[in-house]
């Protein structure tokens, strides 16, 4: 240890690699306070809402902070599970899952740690914990599969924004997008080919991705090719992407009354049973995991608005959330991106260097206590 309580990396103690995990975040409680201080900082956020920031601030805290956090807490109080809310909660699902296969593959020590853009456990926590874990190397995995600037770049810049405070800045790598990722879309298609087999298959399945500001796009923002392209990927795995009447895209949870990505998903539901569609199957694969946009949003209004359309037959089919496949498409992923890494080497020998280093600790305390 050095003076700061840190493992000191002098005699060559292996460092540890550091995967920290982050997704969106969620309140610490399904109340109006506390939806409050997470919409605050969600809203605050210029990659999320990019106007003005004097008219956003008089918008966001002389109106939508006094209407929308009590009815947001009345849905996520819908949907929150006994252990917490879903996100946080499959969140750690996914750590204890990509730990379990990172320590078996990476030859010497990994440490994943989980963070949340906004509320807890926050990007300076998880990167806190890396730091005291003795990680020098941190690969940073925004778990959206397609690059948005307001999901992925956000924590990117919050990341960055950390680490200008620390005096010894660790080596970084970010992941980007994994949209086109193999392991990944197969995962999707194996689970919606699970959710055929039990439930048998539907006249549409319907590919719904969060939306975006249509402005966003003409910016330059890759996000919607990146869903386009992954349900596409996903289609052809299923042996149906040539088959137009059978999946859709579309795109929810539009906020505002600015356009954003179109179709709407909302609209497309209701609009359905008008094209003869009895049954629908929804899929919603940039949610790495089930959380209020696919629980409450999708499963419960989703269902809702199909049937009262005079639909007859609603399905959505969960996130990934931490199924094996998923886990190991997640785990193989990281393996990319951390090659040229000693630590992720196959030839390093984890072990011997961590025997070589307390070997040499051994010998620096000896030398210490004869002085
Ligand atoms: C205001 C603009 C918003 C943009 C742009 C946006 C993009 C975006 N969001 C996700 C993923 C999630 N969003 C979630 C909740 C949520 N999103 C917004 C607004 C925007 N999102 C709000 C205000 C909320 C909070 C709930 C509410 O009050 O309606 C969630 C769920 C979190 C949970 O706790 O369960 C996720 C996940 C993506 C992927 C994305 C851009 C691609
Ligand atoms: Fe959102
Ligand atoms: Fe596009």
């Amino acid at each position: 240890m050095n003076y700061l309580g840190e493992p000191d990396y002098r005699h060559g103690t292996p460092q540890t690699l550091g995967i920290l995990v982050t997704n969106l975040g969620t309140p610490d409680a399904p109340t109006r306070s506390a939806l409050r201080r997470y919409l605050k900082q969600f809203l605050w956020d210029p990659r999320v809402v990019d106007a003005p920031r004097p008219l956003w601030w008089v918008i966001l805290n002389g109106i939508i902070l006094n209407t929308r956090p009590q009815k947001s807490a009345a849905k996520y109080a819908s949907i929150w599970w006994e252990e917490g809310s879903p996100l946080l909660v499959i969140t750690k699902r996914q750590q204890e899952g990509l730990q379990e296969r990172l320590s078996a593959s990476v030859p010497g020590p990994v440490k994943v740690a989980i963070a949340m853009r906004y509320g807890n456990p926050s990007i300076a926590a998880g990167l806190d914990e890396l730091r005291r874990a003795g990680a020098r190397r941190i690969l940073i995995l925004p778990m959206y599969p397609q690059y948005a600037a307001s999901t992925t770049a956000s924590t990117f810049d919050e990341v960055t924004n950390t680490l200008r405070q620390w005096r010894w800045v660790p080596e970084v790598r970010f992941v980007m997008s994994y949209h086109t990722d193999p392991h990944y879309i197969q995962s999707v298609a194996n689970s919606i080919r699970e959710y055929w087999a039990e439930h048998g298959e539907a006249d549409h399945l319907l590919f719904s991705f969060h939306g975006i500001p249509q402005k966003y796009l003409e910016e330059g923002d890759p996000y919607h090719c990146f869903c386009r392209a992954t349900a596409r990927l996903v289609t052809e795995k299923l042996g149906m992407a040539n088959d137009s009447d059978r999946w859709s895209v579309c795109f929810q949870s539009r906020f505002g009354k600015a356009q954003w990505l179109t179709p709407y998903t909302q609209e497309t539901i209701k609009g359905l049973p008008a094209k003869g569609v009895k049954s629908l199957h929804v899929v919603c694969p940039g949610f790495s995991a089930d959380c209020l946009e696919t629980l409450e949003e999708i499963a419960d209004e989703g269902e809702e608005d199909f049937l009262h359309a005079g639909g007859e037959k609603f399905g959505y089919i969960p996130a990934l959330n931490a199924r094996d496949d998923h886990m190991d498409a997640v785990a193989a992923v990281i393996q990319q991106h951390i090659q040229g890494w000693p630590e992720a080497q196959s030839d390093y020998d984890g072990e011997s260097l961590r025997q070589e280093g307390e070997r040499a600790r051994e010998r620096a305390l000896a030398i210490g206590s004869k002085n």
